[in-house]
């Protein structure tokens, strides 16, 4: 939060971060390669959904800007559980695959609980099977040497980086999917970080009075335009997550919308744009993630 604030908003460079990134990953996936441990990112797309499709073919672009080896494994919308299951098991067997993703959403009558299950844990590129988010539970003051949810790592990276301070502040989390509304207070709460979370969602009494409290808002409910200025404490931070694809009533043309309204740029102090926010971020820690997995098992973490 900044004191004294009187907007509007600097923005919080999500798309500059993540280049930042992806240069220091570079060098260290040269020091990987030169030992024979070269990363390799899969990634497992169900279906044709444009959204998807585009963040898919964005993860493999980043891959190769970094020097990491990409694996691309699409199946078809019809796709069977058991064909889902094969092409885990594939990925999970593959030594050239050091991490990789399953895109979500599936399509209906998957279960995703079942698939999450599935990934081998130490390749779960995501961070979001059981065992790494128990992990994540248990271990609260120690470091955790196994993935962590990429887009709770972004948000946090993505104000750290810009130097705010999140030891005490009172932050408050709107939306509990599971990448990033259930997962992030995991790390917020870690002892090296010590931020107060607030967790809201729908059935949040009052969730103007909740945001308007925070020192942070971090808006993840994928309901464009949620948020509105007056929900905002003057100066406050407040990072843009959500991700709605909307249809213009006019037009008929569909467009990106965050979760964050028009004006909240007067009143906060800090905003991530989107795009070019915490999307890009997202990207580049999951490279990260892979990259920490190759370094585990080239022994040198
Ligand atoms: N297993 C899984 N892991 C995910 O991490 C995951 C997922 N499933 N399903 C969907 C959400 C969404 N997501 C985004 C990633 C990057 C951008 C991104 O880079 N967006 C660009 C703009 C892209 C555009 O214009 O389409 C930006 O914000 O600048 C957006 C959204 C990852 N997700």
């Amino acid at each position: 939060m900044r004191k004294g604030w009187n907007g509007p908003a600097r923005l919080l460079d999500g798309a500059g971060i993540a280049a930042t990134i992806k240069d220091e990953l570079a060098e260290r996936v040269r020091v990987l390669t030169e030992r024979g441990y070269t990363p390799g990112l899969g990634t497992i797309l169900v279906g044709t959904d444009p959204g998807s499709v585009a963040y898919v073919a964005g993860k493999h672009r980043d891959c190769a800007e970094v020097g990491i080896a990409s694996i691309r494994v699409d199946l078809d919308a019809d796709a069977t559980q058991e064909q889902i299951d094969a092409a885990i098991d594939q990925l999970n067997a593959d030594p050239a695959c050091t991490g990789y993703i399953v895109q979500l959403p599936l399509p209906r009558g998957i279960d995703q609980n079942t698939v999450l299950e599935r990934i081998d844990p130490d390749k779960d590129a995501d961070g979001l099977h059981p065992m790494n988010l128990g992990r994540a539970v248990l271990r609260v003051s120690e470091p955790i040497e196994s993935p962590l949810p990429c887009t709770p790592r972004a948000c946090i990276e993505l104000m750290q980086r810009h130097g705010i301070d999140l030891e005490g502040a009172d932050v408050t989390v709107v939306g509990r999917g599971t990448t990033v509304g259930r997962s992030i207070g995991l790390l917020l709460g870690r002892k090296d970080i010590n931020a107060t979370v607030t967790s809201c969602h729908t059935r949040t009494r009052d969730l103007a009075a909740a945001c308007r409290g925070a020192d942070v808002i971090i808006a993840a409910s994928g309901q464009a335009g949620l948020i509105t200025a007056d929900m905002v404490k003057p100066g406050a931070v407040v990072l843009d997550v959500g991700v709605s694809r909307i249809t213009d009533p006019s037009t008929g043309k569909t467009r990106l919308a965050g979760d964050v309204a028009d004006g909240v740029d007067e009143v906060a102090g800090w905003l991530s744009p989107n795009p070019a926010g915490v999307g890009p971020m997202t990207r580049a820690l999951l490279l990260v993630n892979v990259v920490e997995a190759a370094e585990r098992r080239a022994g040198i973490r």
